[in-house]
């Protein structure tokens, strides 16, 4: 088993409270198996919808003792990432390819905790945005204005939808989500944004072995973090919430984005990889039935994101690379 002091030279650099975060907190949307079919279903809230499909054949993995981390056994049950197993990997980008995930978290909460405390009115009723439960259920891996809707609905506090075009002062959901973009955007101008060197080494592998890459993210600013981190041209396609907006494509934890990157690299699902570390991100990649889904433990802990449909974790994505 590794250690975080493994993770931290593989340049993992985990926020405090998340870096310490266990998998206690089990709340949230659920995968379950149903006979021979695993069922996905968001009962509460905008988001609420249900999958069903078929179980594909899958490896079992190999005993795991609870709550553990990232094991080295996870990659060698799952087998490597080579040519004559898959054709594609599908790369998440925020907390996967970027150090990113952390900029939007902060960022949610300033906004959010904002708004509660003003709504609150007095301190006791302030119950402050929380990273590790509020932002890894309801909000990371989403695009934009879902991610408002869902941490909303999660409080019970219903907001008009407003439209993109909303000025960041206003109290709806769009205006939420664009107060958020502006420290975004701040973020990013200050030279915040840095790839994970075991992700980037791992894609150029991939590339090396012929193997095609794309990006799926629900972020908007995708293009901008993969070149302000100089990785733009490492990936054959990318399907972002800019390209997701145009084509109509729900977004995580639906797989039509996911879907939609397979096709454009041509690669069917069952040869294709996805890599997440979102818990929408890995239903998104159980739903769409791809051949292999790694979540990476960032912050989402391991055991809950092989609870959601991850096939194997890993704490770096240097773990994946041929010695
Ligand atoms: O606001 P953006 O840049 O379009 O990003 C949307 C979402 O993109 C996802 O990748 C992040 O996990 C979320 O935290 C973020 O809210």
């Amino acid at each position: 088993m590794r250690s975080r002091c493994a993770r931290a030279h593989h340049g993992v650099q985990r926020r405090g409270a998340a870096a310490s975060a266990g998998d206690g907190d089990r709340r949230g949307p659920r995968l379950r198996r149903e006979g021979a079919s695993t069922c996905l279903e968001v009962k509460r809230g905008p988001d609420a919808f249900r999958w069903h499909r078929p179980l594909r054949p899958r490896t079992p993995p190999a005993c795991r003792p609870a709550g553990s981390t990232a094991r080295r056994s996870d990659v060698v049950t799952a087998g490597p990432v080579t040519p004559d197993r898959f054709d594609a990997v599908l790369f998440d980008m925020d907390g996967v390819l970027t150090s990113t995930a952390r900029i939007h978290a902060r960022c949610w909460k300033t906004v959010f905790d904002e708004f509660l405390s003003l709504r609150a009115g007095d301190a006791e009723s302030f119950r402050p945005f929380d990273i590790d439960t509020d932002y890894k259920w309801y909000v990371d891996g989403k695009a934009r204005y879902d991610g408002v809707r869902s941490f909303l609905a999660s409080r019970d506090i219903t907001l008009a939808e407003g439209a993109p075009s909303d000025p960041p002062a206003a109290d709806t959901v769009c205006g939420l989500g664009n107060r958020k973009d502006a420290l975004v955007e701040a973020a990013i101008d200050r030279g915040e944004v840095e790839s994970y060197p075991g992700s980037v080494t791992f894609v150029r592998q991939l590339r090396d072995r012929g193997i095609r890459t794309a990006v799926v993210s629900s972020s908007n600013h995708c293009e901008q973090i993969l070149l302000a981190a100089g990785i733009l041209d490492l990936f054959d396609a990318r399907v972002d919430g800019v390209v997701a907006t145009q084509l109509g494509l729900p977004g995580k934890p639906a797989p039509d984005a996911f879907l939609k990157a397979a096709e454009l690299v041509n690669a069917s699902p069952a040869r294709a990889v996805v890599i997440e570390d979102a818990i929408a991100g890995v239903q998104a990649g159980r739903a769409g039935q791809f051949g292999l889904v790694i979540g990476v433990a960032r912050d989402a802990g391991a055991d809950t994101l092989r609870a959601n449909g991850a096939d194997i974790v890993v704490a770096d994505l240097a773990e994946l690379l041929d010695a």
